[in-house]
């Protein structure tokens, strides 16, 4: 019996904590076969982001078309796009209608603070990408770069995921993973469904080794979506899966920095 498939279009980290790396991790543990298009390589480790070399967006379309024109693809998702000619070019494959059940996470920092997306493309993602998006991810300093407001408490981050939902996208989650948005104890996204708003609610695993939690739950949420799940269900499952990875990741010490997350629950006791 065949898997579902699904194609995440992001950037390679050697360090093997986020993007592709991580997408496809997640992908093989939630059981979906995953495939992939890369945006860009990048030179990385828990440290930090060392060097940056972006594929030319033409030949990322390729990789995407190579993929789409054998395998059936059921869902898609875009993590660190690099440069506003890639966000366009994915854009007009998103409006042609051939990027299914896709989510956008916006990746433009890495959590070691190093810039992943020319300035110049922030605009491409409000205009162009996520009104295809059924559903967007940003973190909340994203949220602030894409909407050019601050989000000093929750109500601010209710209000945000509402905005972000107007510039078109089907669905919008503001995640909460950073600590100016969060009381203590817990990690709070919050989901604008084009109706209203709502929380998705997890313990704060106490832990630096948050490298890569955006890109697994983007692809988490992608992962269920491909299995056939609705929206609503998919992200409070993969809610409940990213913080499973990073209360497993809390366990290990893989590198100086910010170290990964156990996708394969590995340190499970
Ligand atoms: N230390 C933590 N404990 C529990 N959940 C976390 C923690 N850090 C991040 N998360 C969760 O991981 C997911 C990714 O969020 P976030 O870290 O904000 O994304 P990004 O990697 O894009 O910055 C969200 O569901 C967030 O609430
Ligand atoms: C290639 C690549 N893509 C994405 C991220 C963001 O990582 P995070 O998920 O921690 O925000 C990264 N550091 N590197």
């Amino acid at each position: 019996m065949n898997p579902p498939v699904a194609l995440t279009i992001a950037g390679s980290d050697s360090g093997g904590g986020a993007g592709i790396q991580a997408d496809l991790k997640t992908f093989a543990a939630l059981r979906v076969f995953g495939t992939s298009a890369i945006t860009a390589l990048t030179a990385q480790n828990t440290l930090g982001v060392r060097g940056v070399h972006a594929a030319p967006a033409s030949f990322v379309i390729a990789q995407i078309a190579a993929v789409l024109d054998d395998l059936p693809v059921a869902s898609v998702k875009t993590g660190m796009l690099a440069t506003a000619a890639t966000v366009e070019a994915v854009s007009a494959l998103a409006a042609q209608g051939r990027l299914p059940n896709l989510v956008v996470d916006p990746v433009m920092v890495s959590s070691s603070g190093d810039r992943l997306l020319e300035p110049a493309a922030e605009n491409a993602y409000r205009h162009g990408l996520f009104p295809h998006a059924a559903v967007v991810t940003p973190n909340l300093r994203e949220t602030e770069v894409l909407l050019g407001s601050s989000i000093r408490d929750r109500d601010d981050q209710h209000a945000a995921a509402r905005a972000l939902g107007d510039l078109g996208a089907g669905a919008a989650v503001v995640k909460g993973g950073h600590p100016a948005g969060n009381e203590p104890g817990t990690a709070v996204d919050v989901v604008w469904d084009g109706k209203e708003t709502y929380e998705l609610r997890a313990p704060w695993v106490d832990t630096p080794n948050t490298h890569g939690t955006g890109c697994s739950f983007a692809a988490a949420t992608a992962a269920y979506l491909a299995h056939g799940e609705d929206l609503r269900t998919a992200l409070a499952s993969a809610k409940d899966y990213v913080t499973k990875a990073i209360a497993g990741g809390a366990r290990w010490h893989l590198g100086a920095g910010h170290g990964p997350l156990d996708h394969f629950g590995w340190t499970r006791p």
